[in-house]
């Protein structure tokens, strides 16, 4: 029942009319790893034009053939019983995909450019810079960062008050909130512009300030953390430990299964990221155990070992 509220969600927004409530009718995606290519399908399916854009072109014909795949997933549940209609969803979502390796070109027909690239924070200042150059005046920039400050990205760029933070979940698809995050300069147009468009591409809207890792990231990454040093001290084993979250505080994942499927090194990036900047928070002090899986290549699902081990696809 309640993915079918969710595909409803999904169903309702890939309409025109859904569309012609946002002011955003190009978006720009830069990265087209694994948040891009969920923002840029949800944000096709309903009814934007984008632009994915990504520096590899395997990257970009990767991303263009998982796209297809998870569109047919959701055809299949919205158009159950009308399968030709379901194909002729998939079609016209991915035709509304085009992609590029120019960032630069691809940001002069935005309306809205939402970068997603690696969590680095030199790497997204060089970015913004050179997009802040060439994007027509009313371009909004949002970032899709999990963990860095906004302020700080937009630091580089004249657009303060048309910059802000877009954070969506893994999988974009499926995960229905969306953080927007307003920066100190974020003005009340680009906020309600951002909330509309958030809307508009189906997702629940939270607003939140510039604090480290807004709030999903703040809890999350803290109640991670405190499941391995439980782990690391042998309290109960991994199993049991995600057995317990599941069925004693409901949640879909156990915080070690959900560790694996973020990728320990990015927990270990972000933790180390805030350690630095707070040294004296004991929740974002260093873990030997995650520092040790990292090391030596246990990166989680997609290394087919992080504290489970997994098939590698
Ligand atoms: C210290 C580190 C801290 C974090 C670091 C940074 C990260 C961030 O900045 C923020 C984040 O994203 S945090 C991660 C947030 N995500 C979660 O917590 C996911 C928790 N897991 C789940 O919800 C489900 O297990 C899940 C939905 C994943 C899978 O559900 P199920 O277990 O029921 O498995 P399925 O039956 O296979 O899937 C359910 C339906 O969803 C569809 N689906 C699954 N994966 C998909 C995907 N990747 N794309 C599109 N559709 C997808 C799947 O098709 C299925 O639908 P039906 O087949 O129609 O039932
Ligand atoms: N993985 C996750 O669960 C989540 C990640 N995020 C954030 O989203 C961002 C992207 O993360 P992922 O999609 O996981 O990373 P990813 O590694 O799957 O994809 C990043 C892509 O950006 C491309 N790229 C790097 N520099 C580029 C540039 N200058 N121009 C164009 N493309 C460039 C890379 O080729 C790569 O394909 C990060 O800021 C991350 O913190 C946010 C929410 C959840």
């Amino acid at each position: 029942m309640k993915k079918m509220v969710q595909f409803g969600v999904i169903a309702r927004n890939f309409s025109n009319s859904s569309a012609m409530q946002s002011a955003i009718k190009n978006i720009t995606v830069i990265g087209g790893g694994l948040m891009g290519s969920g923002i840029a399908q949800v944000s096709a399916q309903a009814g934007q034009n984008v632009t994915l854009v990504d520096l590899s072109p395997e990257v970009l014909a990767k991303s263009q053939k998982s796209i297809g795949a998870n569109l047919g997933r959701v055809a299949k549940k919205v158009y159950k019983d009308k399968p030709q209609e379901g194909e002729k969803f998939v079609a016209e979502s991915m035709a509304r995909i085009k992609t590029s390796t120019d960032p630069a070109a691809a940001a002069k027909s935005a309306d809205l450019v939402v970068e997603a690239i690696v969590e680095n924070m030199g790497v997204k200042h060089k970015l913004f810079q050179q997009l802040d150059a060439v994007a027509p005046e009313h371009t909004i920039f949002a970032s899709n960062t999990s963990s860095l400050s906004i302020n700080e990205i937009c630091s580089v760029v004249k657009r303060k008050d048309r910059f802000g933070g877009l954070h969506f979940f893994n999988p974009v698809p499926v995960m229905r909130l969306l953080e927007v995050v307003r920066g100190a300069e974020t003005s009340d147009a680009t906020y309600k512009t951002m909330m509309e468009w958030g809307k508009a591409v189906g997702k629940t809207c939270i607003t939140c300030k510039d604090t480290p890792g807004f709030v999903v990231n703040r809890l999350l990454v803290p109640y991670i953390c405190e499941a391995i040093r439980l782990y690391e001290r042998g309290d109960a084993s991994a199993r049991d430990i995600d057995t317990a979250m599941k069925l004693g505080a409901g949640y879909p994942m156990g915080p070690l299964e959900l560790a694996d499927y973020v990728g320990l090194d990015t927990n270990k990036f972000i933790l180390d990221g805030w350690h630095n900047k707070y040294p004296d928070q004991p929740l974002f002090k260093p873990i030997p155990l995650l520092n040790k899986l990292v090391s030596e290549g246990k990166l989680g699902v997609k290394a087919g070992e992080g504290f489970y081990k997994y098939e590698k696809k």
